[in-house]
Parts: C-alpha cells; sequence; structure tokens
C-alpha cells in the first residue's frame, strides 16, 4: 500500500507539478500586457535556442530519445511550415505523426548514438511519417463514418470539441494517450514524465490552436527535457542504484556540509556472504534493500548512505557518539526484529521423469522465515581525529569490534 501511495505522489510531483506550471502560464496570456506582447513577439528564436540547448545537454548524457523528441518538436514549430495553414489534411498528419513518434520514444529504448543505431531510428521515425502520410487520407472516411455513427461513445464524449480536431486525430490522440499514461505509470522516470508531457502538451496546442499557445508549449517542452535529463544523470551519480538510498559520491558531497560536531556510524550485515551462499544473489540483493530502507528510516537527523558492498554509513550532523546510540540501537533492533518472507521452491525427492517432464505437476512455492541483523561502528569528531577520514577510521574499529563482540551489537570507538 505504501508503494502505491509512494508511487503515486512521484508520479504527481514528476508530471501534475510542471503540468500545472504551463496551465499557470497559458492562463497569462489573457494578459494583453505590452512586456507580454513583446515576449511573444520575439519567442521563435527562444523555442529554436532552448530546443538547441536540450538537444546538446541530452546528446552530452547520451540521451538519444531525447535529442529525437528535441527533433520531432522542431516539427510543431513555425521551421517546419505554416502553424496554423489552412490545410487541415497537413496539420493531421503533422499532429499524427507527433504523437506516433513520441508515442514509440516512449516504448523504447536509448541506444546511444552509433552510426547504425541512429541510422535505426531515424528509418523508424521516417517510418511512421510514411504511415501518417499515406494510411491518414485512407483512414479518415473510416472513422469519420465509424465516428458519426449514432450513438458511438466517443461521439457523444467529443461533441464540444469535435469541430477543433477531427475524428481520426482524436481517435489517435486517446489511444496514443492511453498508451503512454500507461507506460509511464509502469516506469515512472523523469524521461517517461518529459515524453509523456510531450504527448499531452502537443493535445492541449492541437485543441488550442492558437500560436502563442504553441510557441509556450515548444519552450516549455524543450525546457522539460533539458531538466529530465540534468535530473537523471544527477540521480545517476548521487543514488545507489540497487538500494535507491544516496551513495559514497552523495556522502562526500554532504560531509562538506558538516560543521565541527558530528558523528559517524559505520553499518555491515551480518555473516552476509553465508546468507548470500544459501539463498543466492538475488536474494541477497532484496535483503540489502530492505536493511538500506530501514536504516534510511534512522531518526535523530541522522542521514543514510551505502557505502559500498553491504556496507552502509549513518551520518549525524550536530551530535556526539553517545547521543546517537539510542537512534543506533533502535535501528539496528528494527532490522534484528524483521521477519524476511522467501518464496522457496522445494527440491524434488526425486528426479521427475521424463514423461513427467511436461505435464507434471508444480510445486507450490513455499514460504520460508529468515531474519538478517546488523553490527553498528559509532565515532564522533574529535580534536584527535579533526578529519572526516580519521572520524571513518575510528568507526570502522568500533564496527570490528562490534564484530568481534559477536555482532548484532553496537559498539563506540575508544577516542
Ligand atoms: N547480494 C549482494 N551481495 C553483496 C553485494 N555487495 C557485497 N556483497 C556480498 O557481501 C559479502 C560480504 O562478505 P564478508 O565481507 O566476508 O562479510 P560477512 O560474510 O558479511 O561477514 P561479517 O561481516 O564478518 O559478519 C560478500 O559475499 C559479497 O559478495 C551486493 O550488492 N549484493
Amino acid at each position: 500500500m505504501s508503494k502505491i501511495i509512494s508511487k503515486i505522489k512521484h508520479f504527481c510531483w514528476l508530471f501534475l507539478t510542471p503540468l500545472a506550471l504551463f496551465i499557470g502560464l497559458v492562463f497569462t496570456l489573457q494578459i494583453h500586457h505590452p512586456a507580454l506582447d513583446i515576449i511573444f513577439l520575439n519567442l521563435n528564436w527562444l523555442i529554436y535556442l532552448c530546443i538547441a540547448l536540450s538537444s546538446v545537454i541530452a546528446l552530452f548524457f547520451g540521451q538519444s530519445r531525447l535529442v529525437y523528441a528535441c527533433f520531432i518538436l522542431l516539427y510543431l514549430t513555425p521551421v517546419a511550415g505554416p502553424f496554423l495553414g489552412p490545410d487541415v489534411g497537413y496539420l493531421t498528419i503533422k499532429y499524427i505523426f507527433i504523437q506516433l513518434a513520441f508515442t514509440h520514444l516512449i516504448f523504447s529504448r536509448d541506444k546511444g548514438f552509433s552510426p547504425l543505431n541512429t541510422v535505426i531510428s531515424l528509418v523508424f521515425l521516417g517510418v511512421i511519417w510514411l504511415i501518417s502520410f499515406f494510411a491518414v487520407p485512407q483512414l479518415n472516411p473510416i472513422v469519420d463514418a465509424w465516428y458519426s455513427a449514432p450513438g458511438n461513445l466517443l461521439l457523444e464524449l467529443s461533441r464540444s470539441f469535435d469541430y477543433v480536431i477531427g475524428p481520426l486525430e482524436f481517435v489517435i490522440l486517446c489511444f496514443t494517450l492511453t498508451l503512454c499514461l500507461l507506460r509511464f505509470i509502469w516506469l515512472t522516470t523523469n524521461t517517461h514524465n518529459a515524453l509523456f508531457s510531450c504527448i499531452v502538451i502537443t493535445g492541449f496546442i492541437q485543441f488550442s490552436n492558437n500560436t502563442q499557445i504553441m510557441q509556450l508549449g515548444v519552450v516549455f517542452l524543450s525546457l522539460l527535457i533539458g531538466y529530465s535529463v540534468i535530473r537523471d544523470s544527477f540521480t545517476m551519480a548521487f543514488k545507489d542504484e540497487l538500494t535507491g538510498i544516496p551513495s559514497r559520491r552523495a556522502m562526500m558531497q554532504y560531509v562538506q556540509t558538516l560543521g565541527r560536531k558530528y558523528s559517524v556510524v559505520m553499518s555491515d550485515i551480518d555473516h552476509f556472504k553465508k546468507f548470500n551462499d544459501t539463498y543466492g544473489h538475488d536474494v541477497g540483493d532484496e535483503v540489502l534493500k530492505l536493511v538500506a530502507s530501514k536504516l534510511n528510516k534512522v531518526t535523530g537527523g541522522g542521514k543514510t548512505f551505502r557505502f559500498g558492498g553491504e556496507e552502509f554509513v549513518i551520518i549525524f550532523p550536530r551530535k556526539n557518539a553517545n547521543e546517537v546510540l539510542p537512534f543506533v540501537e533502535v535501528v539496528r533492533q528494527v532490522i534484528a526484529d524483521y521477519d524476511i518472507a522467501l518464496r522457496t521452491k522445494p527440491r524434488p525427492a526425486k528426479a521427475p521423469k521424463a514423461s513427467n517432464k511436461k505435464g507434471g505437476l508444480k510445486q507450490p512455492a513455499k514460504e520460508k522465515i529468515v531474519k538478517v541483523t546488523s553490527s553498528f561502528g559509532v565515532a564522533q569528531r574529535t580534536k584527535g581525529s579533526p578529519e572526516f577520514t580519521q572520524v571513518m577510521k575510528q568507526a570502522d574499529l568500533a564496527l570490528y569490534a562490534a564484530k568481534k563482540a559477536g555482532r548484532n551489537c553496537v559498539k563506540v570507538a575508544k577516542q
């Protein structure tokens, strides 16, 4: 349940916040102020600047999908032809291509920029454009006929705006929006947020049929793309991939912010090698994640980092070793008390007969409860060990003492 709630929160934060910002910007369009008019008059060069900037950032970080997304945004701009031309067929093809292309990107993977992959990706986008170009005139009358049939739910739903966009565009927009929303919910990443926002805001532009909203939308989307790339790179550099908690690099940066008084706790899972050997590395990974999540909930102002392997570090700013002990003790107890449910398949008593191999009854997985414990070493900054590396060394010695004392305990360094 808490996982679903945190996913919903993450989704809202990622997607709804920028969307609300965009809608707010659109509303500023209603204010006819001379300063705003000047901005909009000069927005075209800003569009190209933002697209260029975001493509370079995405290119630099190897995010190929977002580079292609920038190119697709370019197709929305006046450089790709008259935006509000009278040729409705041209606009239909353009929007359908854009929506299908974004959908393709959200379902594909970043493949980098090797010549072969670049050619394949461009060919793919070309094929999507050709499909839009040739299929739209064929599909238009079919969808029109189906759409205008009495009792069609979609017709009822879209009565108020079917004069703005045609039935085929509306059907494709609904289809691509649904697919992309599902993909985004399944994999809520910054890149998917940027691509999903591209579909939503392109739909917005399509409905509005307004040049200023198109300008705002493209500037906004290109900035969102640039921001997503930077955020992704930041997350990759400072978050541990397996456990999701801050990494050693983040710790070294955090250390710069510490004052003269702080304590460092080193923690290590007990007999983890044996655990891995008994239950396998994958189960070991799950246990690491679990221990990390418990350590991450430490109270008392402690900040947890994965130091490496099965070692974690908690830093308590503005606290000495004695002050942090109760908080460390709580987290040690929480880990030791936690029942880890493993689903293990019992081994068959005899090797299955050849005839029974395919159709044999599957053995149900059994649940086994196991426990892990952790040892902790605590040290504080002193005049004798003023540097962070020295405090770490002391905490490591204390951890060693905790291991020697039988594990599953907390020891304070003799400083
Ligand atoms: N599953 C998994 N195992 C890891 C990971 N990183 C390190 N390990 C394992 O952690 C184990 C650490 O073992 P040791 O340093 O010998 O310590 P230990 O078995 O925990 O024994 P004590 O620390 O003395 O209690 C090794 O088997 C590593 O392979 C990881 O990311 N995932």
